[in-house]
């Protein structure tokens, strides 16, 4: 997949995201801290790697920033973006599972290397449902 990844600062896991997606086979879209050129602010950046997702040019998006919350925040503005704020893998694919979220976004305080690989794990392997229920909230999403 193409995954656009942003990050307000290199601190913590932000680089790491980035090697743990490579290694997984995805192209890596750099916004942020990430890439030397873009603005840093968790806004601009998170913003950044949603809109790749909400016009097609990334399949996926990882936004961290120190809490991970104003990362999903900016996110979430995009349409077309669901991000959901993980710090485990439980969350992780509950998100894949029944927000059909295609924005992960980090907490760079929170998330340990080990925790993060947990997190990718569940959240490749999480296909979302087609329960109908759960396919009317994701639905509803785009009307509120
Ligand atoms: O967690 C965040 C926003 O939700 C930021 O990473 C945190 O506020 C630090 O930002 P800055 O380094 O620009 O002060």
């Amino acid at each position: 997949m193409r995954i656009a990844v942003a990050a307000d600062s290199l601190d913590g896991v932000a680089e790491r995201v980035v090697e743990e997606l490579r290694g997984r086979g995805h192209e890596v879209i750099l916004h942020g801290a990430l890439d030397p050129t873009a603005r840093d602010d968790w806004a601009w950046a998170s913003e950044a790697a949603a809109r790749d997702v909400g016009e097609g040019r990334a399949d996926q998006a990882v936004v961290c920033c120190w809490t991970g919350t104003g990362a999903s925040i900016a996110a979430n503005k995009v349409p077309g973006v669901r991000a959901a704020l993980c710090a485990d893998a439980y969350t992780a694919d509950g998100a894949r599972r029944w927000n059909d979220a295609n924005v992960l976004a980090l907490s760079l305080r929170l998330t340990s290397e080990v925790v993060l690989g947990e997190i990718l794990e569940a959240w490749f392997a999480g296909e979302p449902s087609t329960d109908d229920a759960d396919r009317a909230n994701v639905a509803h999403l785009d009307a509120i």
